[in-house]
């Protein structure tokens, strides 16, 4: 397993912003996260993300207990194998489209602008390198933020809501983009309100009120050979046995338990 999480909580004083959370995702499965506003997917991604840690229970990581990583590994774990996306672009307005992606590198103590025009050329913007943030539509700077995360070649990317801000032409480039990255090995896991967006991925989760309450799988292959993992491993979460019917695309103000059928 890549990403497990055992018994995850995430407690603010009396409020569970996650609840007793248990979730495996195997290497490569493209996996959605949905539910209603305040139902603690950005706590769940920031903790998958380890920009969080858990208030209880276990986070692994590539079969290590984040727990127990020193904060130079934990470090190098953020660099090297999660990378991030998120709806509001956090571009650098004074910097062109490379620099953005060098300014990433220099995060990672590299700064090699040949790499940086690859990952532009990766989302289809080399032509757009050198224009600035306020230069490019929406979708070309959503590209810009993915060729940003795709720099350390992360085995993870982890996106929150990035089509939250895109119309549909430009949703679709980056669910192509996605599917791509997929399609080359990579694990990626999407916060998102959108059904069409969470319809895309193997495996869709639902979170209500920080509890893990359905689970659905787009990709029946995936899901039989997830189980086949179950049965070779008792410590791998298994298949959350509540599916949702349909997360609509206006998830965020109707989700809620009458969305769900036992299985
Ligand atoms: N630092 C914090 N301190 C106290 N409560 C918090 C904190 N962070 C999040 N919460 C609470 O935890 C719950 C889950 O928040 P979270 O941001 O994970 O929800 P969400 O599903 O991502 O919501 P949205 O779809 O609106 O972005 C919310 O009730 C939120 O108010």
């Amino acid at each position: 397993m890549l990403l497990h999480l055992d018994h995850v909580s995430k407690i603010y004083g009396d409020l569970h912003a996650l609840d007793d959370v248990s979730l495996s995702v195997p290497r490569g499965q493209w996996l959605s996260i949905v539910g209603s506003s305040g139902s603690g997917k950005t706590t769940l991604m920031n903790i998958i993300g380890c920009l969080d840690s858990p208030s209880q229970g276990e986070v692994a990581l590539q079969g290590r207990n984040v727990e127990h990583l020193r904060e130079r590994e934990l470090a190098d774990v953020r660099k090297n194998v999660v990378g991030l996306v998120f709806q509001k672009f956090y571009l650098v307005q004074h910097l062109t489209a490379v620099e953005n992606v060098m300014a990433a590198q220099y995060y990672h103590s590299v700064v090699d602008e040949k790499q940086a025009m690859e990952a532009l050329r990766q989302v289809g913007l080399e032509d757009r390198a050198h224009h600035l943030p306020s230069q490019l539509s929406g979708g070309e700077q959503q590209r810009v933020c993915i060729a940003r995360a795709l720099i350390n070649c992360p085995e993870i990317i982890l996106a929150d809501e990035p089509t939250g801000n895109l119309d549909e032409a430009n949703e679709q480039i980056v669910l192509d983009l996605f599917k791509n990255l997929h399609e080359q090995g990579t694990t990626i896991i999407v916060v998102t309100h959108d059904s069409t967006v969470a319809g895309q991925a193997q495996r869709e989760i639902m979170l209500n009120h920080g509890k893990l309450v359905g689970e659905k799988w787009n990709d029946q292959e995936a899901r039989e050979r997830f189980e086949e993992l179950v049965q070779s491993d008792d410590s791998i979460a298994p298949v959350h046995e509540a599916e949702f019917a349909d997360p609509t695309k206006s998830a965020k103000d109707t989700i809620d338990s009458s969305n769900f059928e036992q299985a």
